[in-house]
């Protein structure tokens, strides 16, 4: 049966696959976002559906200041003795960790803390023998660029051997995002190399020893798509698993970029495709190392879901799992119960232009073509702002808002395009509650409101282009998040939203 790539679209990074029996359980990179590193199951490969997050208190991801991009890097999960292991780095806190459960749903454990190993991109490998190997890129900013391994004590986090270098790649930039698998009385070492950027690959060596000499494969990169002419880009960091009928499959990540000058604003999505070996024993993604949208999965019985309306309606007592806050964030500026059935938000001092814990809570865009929108009830102060943000960081966002100032109550549609912010629209506004709608496509974003009395009143438009990687830059995708400020203080007064949908 045909699958659809990506298998997890919108800004889903970065995957790493283990298998525990019939079931598979990945996950994702977060960066500055909290809760971090979103935990899917499937059975198939190709259906996914989210059932936690490894990273869900302040004490496992401290986010304070963290810079846009920062924060949550690679992950690596893998099963060994009836325990799941996580293992990242928090660039802005620390460095490398791991958390363990019994439970991929949770709960997971405080980290463990690796203070003996630096760089990125840690990666696990349970040997036969007992040995536990942490594999991982860089030693940091002077060493030598290059894939290092040291043999680990996976109780305290403790080294038992050196760190030694084992592989500096085929050549290009960057080698990152290693992983090691025994297989057939192989060690084969997979990274990627190239940057996540469009020169992006993955590429295999192999050993008879886990601690080498690495043989790098002759027919190299074994999946790339640098100067292919490919809805698909950037195709890197992957991971293997087998599945239950014996056949291989990789997970990795690329992006969709729009345009003739090509940029991608939904960030780098996870995708997935079939590995066949060589005659010699080498893995080749896909079709000579290329992969296509539409794939064939001969062992999937289960047609795709493409079914994909959510109405939020607030009426639990926590957010779904999609809902994420930017760093960590401030508990009581967030409220589910003060106006039952409502979300309601407390702006913080700081705006979204501001590196710091705003009041903001969103969602992923996952799709090109997708609709949102929201019931706001608010009754400003002076300064006191709430609304609906399409977010790429803090220097790239389009906001329409309930707004008071100059003593006015208007609906207003910013712009922020790195050093420029323009309100573009303002429009006075007597009333308490509105609908702020959000309509894109590949290339645009629509902005509208609908008053109490039904009346819909478009605001503009801001270019998706703006909010892609190529102009914003960093590592995340766009956000669709409800926001609340009081513009250099705290806001006395709630902004409540009585629902939130999102369709295609
Ligand atoms: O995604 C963030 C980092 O980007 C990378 N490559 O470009 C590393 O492999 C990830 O840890």
């Amino acid at each position: 049966m045909k699958y659809t790539n990506p298998i997890i679209s919108g800004f889903y990074p970065d995957p790493s696959i283990c298998r525990v029996e019939d079931d598979f359980y990945m996950v994702t990179s977060t960066f500055e976002y909290f809760p971090g590193v979103p935990i899917f199951h499937s059975k198939d490969l190709v259906n996914w559906e989210q059932i936690g997050h490894c990273l869900t208190t302040k004490e496992q991801l401290p986010l304070e200041k963290t810079g846009s991009s920062g924060g949550i890097f690679a992950p690596t999960i893998r099963y060994h003795n009836e325990r799941f292991y996580m293992i990242t780095t928090n660039v802005s806190h620390r460095g490398n960790f791991f958390v363990w459960a019994e439970k991929p749903e949770g709960p997971w454990s405080d980290p463990v803390w690796l203070n003996e190993w630096p760089g990125i991109d840690p990666s696990l490998f349970f040997d036969s023998d007992g040995t536990v190997y942490i594999t991982g890129a860089r030693e940091g900013v002077h060493a030598p660029h290059g894939i290092y391994q040291a043999t680990l004590d996976i109780e305290t986090g403790k080294l038992l051997s050196d760190r030694q270098l084992i592989w500096e790649g085929t050549g290009a930039a960057e080698p990152e995002g290693p992983h090691v698998y025994k297989i057939n009385g192989y060690y084969y070492l997979l990274i990627s190399e190239g940057g996540t950027e469009y020169g992006h690959m993955v590429v295999a060596a192999r050993s008879k020893n886990p601690f080498g000499p690495f043989e790098s494969y002759e027919g190299n990169p074994i999946l790339s798509h640098r100067s292919l002419k490919s809805p698909i880009q950037g195709t890197g960091h992957s991971d293997l698993i087998q599945f239950t009928d014996g056949s291989w499959w990789a997970v990795f990540l690329a992006y969709r970029p729009i345009g003739y000058f090509p940029k991608h604003h939904l960030g780098r999505e996870t995708f997935l495709a079939p590995v066949q070996w060589t005659e010699d024993g080498w893995p080749i993604f896909g079709d000579k190392g290329k992969v296509t949208v539409e794939m064939e999965a001969p062992h999937l019985d289960t047609l795709q879901s493409t079914y994909w309306e959510e109405t939020d309606s607030f009426e639990k007592d926590s957010l779904g799992m999609k809902w994420n806050y930017r760093r960590n964030p401030i508990e009581s500026n967030y409220s589910l119960t003060k106006k039952e059935g409502w979300l309601s938000l407390k702006g913080a001092a700081v705006t979204l232009s501001e590196p710091e814990a705003h009041t903001f809570v969103g969602r992923r865009q996952e799709h090109f073509d997708c609709a949102v929108s929201t019931l706001l009830s608010f009754n400003p102060d002076e300064g006191e702002e709430a609304g609906l943000t399409v977010y790429a960081n803090e220097q790239y966002h389009y906001d329409v808002a309930l707004i008071k100032d100059n003593g006015q109550k208007s609906v207003i549609f910013r712009k922020t395009v790195g050093s420029l912010c323009l309100i573009e629209k303002r429009i006075p506004y007597t009333g308490e509650e509105l609908i702020l709608k959000v309509k894109a496509d590949e290339t645009t974003y629509t902005f509208s409101f609908t008053d109490s009395s039904g009346k819909t009143t478009d605001l503009g438009i801001g270019e998706c282009g703006f909010l892609s990687k190529e102009v914003a830059g960093g590592f995340t995708g766009v956000y669709f998040g409800l926001y609340a400020t009081g513009n250099g203080k705290e806001s006395a007064n709630d902004a409540s939203f009585d629902w939130f949908k999102y369709s295609i």
